[in-house]
């Protein structure tokens, strides 16, 4: 498979029992590309970057991640990528300070190393002040930027974000986002899962996944103008509503019109 690739599946699979949730997903995720997952709860999104990171076995197809086998190097996988979940994966009861340190210590870094990168993670995720608060104490935006300080421990060239901003506020999201650009102008390789239709904009490319299938791939631009659509919501809604069958009742101006009309009425 090319190098030139961070990410390369083919036919990737997962079943549990007889529920198919990830069908034959084929990805090529170029390096340096920020790459996002879109679709319903559900659709299989978590499953393949599980499968992705090395913790879960495909159950059929094949797949190279940073020109590593899914099925012989998971380990190697796991040690060379950088992963947060939406859960942020830290210890609330550890300091800022102690949980980049355990991170440093999984990752086997020298004690200089370890110094060195832990100042540089304080700074990027803007955490000079808050070392030695607890991860708990932490509102969501600094959780939430501690987590990805962790995950970056180790300098890896692939970052796997499973809903990195889910909870945290408009203004969070924004300095995320600008981090995450960051670290792709620097050559990372970021495959990001999101339900904000924004975010999924500010990816290189998107796959739009519905039951474990992917539906459609390109970039953003390619997606609204192959829907004649206004915005990648609109798009997303339009798939889903060719696979239900079911009409998605009301664009959000729509609903506004309504409830307004409601106020009017009540006057
Ligand atoms: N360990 C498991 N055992 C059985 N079913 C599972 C398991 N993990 C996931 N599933 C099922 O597989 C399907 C896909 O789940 P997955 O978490 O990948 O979806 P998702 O797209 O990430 O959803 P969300 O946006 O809600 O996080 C779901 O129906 C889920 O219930």
């Amino acid at each position: 498979m090319k190098t030139e690739y961070s990410i390369i599946t083919e036919n990737l699979t997962k079943k549990f029992d007889d529920f198919t949730a990830v069908d034959g997903i084929n990805l090529k995720i170029r390096k340096g590309q920020i790459y996002g997952l879109l679709g319903p709860n559900g659709a299989g999104k978590s499953t393949t970057i599980r499968m992705i990171c090395g913790v879960l076995t495909p159950t059929k197809g094949k797949g190279e991640v940073l020109g590593l086998d899914l099925y012989s190097q998971a380990e190697d996988i796991r040690q060379n990528i950088g992963y947060m979940s939406q859960r942020f994966s830290l210890y609330e009861d550890l300091t800022v300070l102690e949980n980049l340190s355990f991170y440093a210590s999984i990752y086997s870094l020298t004690r200089g190393e370890k110094k060195e990168r832990i100042a540089e993670l304080i700074k990027m995720a803007g955490l000079e002040g808050k070392e030695k608060r607890l991860a708990g104490q932490l509102s969501g935006g600094w959780k939430q930027r501690l987590a990805l300080g962790c995950a970056l421990i180790h300098k890896p060239k692939l970052l796997i974000l499973d809903e990195p901003t889910a909870g945290v506020d408009p203004v969070s999201r924004r300095i995320f986002w600008e981090l995450i650009y960051q670290l792709a102008n620097q050559g990372i390789t970021i495959l990001v899962t999101t339900h904000y239709m924004d975010e999924a904009e500010s990816c290189d490319e998107v796959s739009f996944i519905f039951k474990g299938k992917i539906l459609a791939k390109g970039t953003p631009e390619e997606l609204i103008e192959s829907k004649n659509a206004n915005n990648l919501e609109d798009v997303f809604i339009s798939y889903v509503e060719e696979q239900t069958g079911q009409k998605v009742k009301t664009s959000f101006n729509d609903m506004r019109f309504i409830c307004n009309r409601k106020e009017g009425r009540k006057k």
